[in-house]
């Protein structure tokens, strides 16, 4: 018996198009990121895959694109699930800031030791900046323990006990789940599933709106590794996001 587990980042954001770090800020798709939400679900129909349940975060990116790619592949009246533990990664301080002013301000360590190393987040995000998330209605039930700042390292920290209480759950019942997420939270979900090392993860990036699809074995680890259903654009795409800051 096989388990099949559909990985879906978001299609491209408003300040994806700015190049602006987002963690937690609520930004909605661009007309491109709508186009890649629909791509997503003809790609997921042309497959022959059928979800039978949506896993989201509470952000409006992947809500949108998920919301998107089940219309198009007609099986958007499947539940839904949506928990914070799919939030993309929260970016601390460096929430709201240019990416490319922050390379040329920072240099490249300190940039890419803030996006990409394993265990080190930006500074601390003030409870009163207008890209705070203390006080959002849609976090109450984590009360005063809203992020400040994260590094993947905390993300794991918060995203596997979900994969393992409610993911897995689904998976074994015999359903196939499309979890719709973000660049951060979905590698933290395919460093575990592909046993990525803490160092070899900074070269992992996930393009937005290509699903990616697992087959589990019993323990809920790939049997073979996953695949993009167009795994042209999602090189092209996976590029673009590691170079980001650069233009
Ligand atoms: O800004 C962010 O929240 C993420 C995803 O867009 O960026 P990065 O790829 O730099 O971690």
């Amino acid at each position: 018996m096989t388990y099949t587990l559909i990985l879906l980042r978001h299609g491209r954001s408003d300040w994806n198009e700015k190049n602006l770090f987002t963690g937690w800020v609520d930004v909605d798709l661009t007309e491109e990121g709508r186009a890649e939400g629909r791509r997503a679900g003809e790609l997921i129909a042309a497959s022959g895959l059928q979800p039978d349940v949506l896993y989201t975060s509470r952000l409006k990116r992947a809500i949108h694109t998920a919301n998107l790619a089940l219309e198009t592949a007609d099986r958007d009246w499947i539940d839904v699930k949506r928990s914070w533990r799919l939030n993309e990664r929260h970016y601390g301080a460096l929430q709201g800031l240019d990416k490319a002013e922050t390379l040329a301000k920072y240099g490249e360590e300190q940039f890419m030791t803030w996006r990409r190393s394993f265990d080190t987040p930006p500074p601390v995000l003030a409870d009163d900046s207008e890209f705070s998330q203390v006080g959002d209605p849609r976090y109450a039930d984590l009360g005063n323990d809203v992020p400040r700042t994260e590094c993947l390292k905390d993300v794991i920290e918060r995203m596997l006990p979900y994969w393992e209480s409610d993911i897995t759950k689904d998976l074994a019942a015999g359903r196939t789940v499309l979890v719709t997420a973000h660049g951060n939270s979905l590698r933290a979900l395919v460093k575990h599933l592909d046993n990525i090392s803490d160092a070899d993860i900074a070269g992992v990036n996930i393009p937005t709106g290509i699903p990616l699809v697992y087959e589990l074995g019993d323990d809920f680890m790939p049997v073979t590794p996953g695949q993009y259903l167009d795994p042209e654009a999602a090189a092209a795409g996976a590029a673009a996001v590691a170079a980001q800051g650069k233009k």
